[in-house]
């Protein structure tokens, strides 16, 4: 074995149906008073409905969270925080309304208390993302890693069908990439490799009755392996492609990742033959980009990016964005061989090395 730096992060995790019921006194285990709660829009009911349970202790709720935190977003939550003598952040919600809470705690250390409902994983990671004129800047800073995460599965059974399948496959896609990462190390694998397995295990089990609750335990247990090792290894290819497809075109974030994820393993497994044997082991598949691939098409994903919205001209462009500003990657990026692999990805054919 190598040597190798494994970094653990200080959070508390609350694991289990019910869970959620402890939610006030995990904000005064924060030493907390007044937590303003976050959410979307559409998730404004479960948000009243922590508010109910903190009581005194709920500053109030703010829904204004949007995919890929616009900074306008930023700005107006950080004035509502301020203005509301807000001391804590609970970020009741999916990725998006988790990068509100840390676009605040970035500005101003408030804690966060993360309650997710989908299994982006970004609870466990210490990475935020700001998106300014078009372009999708992150960062990672310890301050916006959530200090205590609830993963109440009850939660999550209203995450519709559609949404699970590809919101469990962008976690698959954290624990693939961390699997090669340059400073991969064999505890991250470890945590790879099951959450890999876990997933691979529940959205099935999800696409046939959403409310299978096993299966929506797996999946944010999942999650929280996956979110993990995104936490504590270097992204690649596949993550930058996603930040600038997300970012400078506005494309929806899950679906981005689950129709990029199976190209961009194949445009690496050449370089990265180990990583690409454990990701297939984990899955219980010969081929791994082709059981991801697979993955989404069976269970009603979309695979091609002209599906989600990007645009064919986009293409030139979205390959010139992502050659610039590298995020480190097993093998070395080719302009020519990048454009081919977003075609590959815009028409929604079967990866390809
Ligand atoms: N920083 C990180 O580590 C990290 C990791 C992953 C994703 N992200 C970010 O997260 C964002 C995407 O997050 P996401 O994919 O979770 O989507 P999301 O948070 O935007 O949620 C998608 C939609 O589903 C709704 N929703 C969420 N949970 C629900 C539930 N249980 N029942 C019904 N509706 C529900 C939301 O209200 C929203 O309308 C992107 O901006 C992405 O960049 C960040
Ligand atoms: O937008 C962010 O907060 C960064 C997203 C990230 O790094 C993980 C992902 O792309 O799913």
């Amino acid at each position: 074995m190598k040597p190798f730096v494994y970094e653990s992060r200080a959070q508390r995790v609350l694991f289990g149906a019910g869970t959620l019921a402890q939610v006030a006194a995990e904000v005064e285990a924060l030493g907390a008073r007044k937590a303003l709660v976050l959410c979307t829009p559409p998730q404004r009911a479960q948000a009243e409905q922590v508010a109910g349970l903190l009581g005194e202790r709920a500053a109030g709720v703010f829904d204004g969270a949007v995919m890929h935190v616009p900074m306008a977003a930023a700005r107006e939550a950080r004035a509502v925080a301020q203005r509301l003598g807000a001391d804590c952040a609970v970020a009741v919600g999916g990725g998006s309304t988790i990068g509100l809470g840390k676009a605040i705690a970035l500005d101003s250390g408030l804690p966060i208390l993360a309650v997710p409902t989908t299994y982006a994983g970004s609870e466990m990671t210490p990475i935020y993302g700001l998106t300014e004129e078009g372009v999708k800047r992150t960062g990672r800073d310890l301050r916006v890693l959530p200090r205590t995460v609830i993963y109440d599965p009850q939660l999550s059974l209203g995450l519709p069908v559609g949404l699970s399948v590809v919101s469990g496959i962008n976690a698959m896609a954290h624990a693939a990439e961390g699997l090669y990462a340059d400073d991969a190390n064999p505890v991250t694998q470890l945590m790879a490799e099951e959450g890999l397995a876990a997933l691979g295990r529940a959205l099935p089990a999800i696409h046939a009755d959403s409310g299978n609750r096993q299966a929506r335990a797996d999946a944010l247990y999942g999650a929280w392996l996956c979110g993990t090792v995104l936490g504590s290894v270097a992204m690649a290819l596949h993550h930058k492609l996603c930040h600038t497809l997300g970012g400078s075109f506005n494309l929806p974030h899950a679906e981005t990742h689950t129709i990029v994820l199976p190209h961009a393993l194949a445009y690496n497994a050449p370089a990265a033959p180990a990583a690409t044997t454990r990701i297939a082991r984990a899955l219980g598949a010969a081929d791994a980009p082709l059981a991801l691939y697979e993955l989404a098409l069976r269970h009603g994903a979309p695979v091609a990016l002209r599906q989600i919205g990007l645009r064919e001209e986009d293409l030139d462009r979205a390959c010139a964005l992502a050659m610039q500003n590298q995020y480190p990657n097993p093998r070395p990026l080719e302009a020519a061989a990048l454009r081919r692999l977003l075609q590959n990805a815009y028409d929604g054919v079967p990866p390809a090395a």
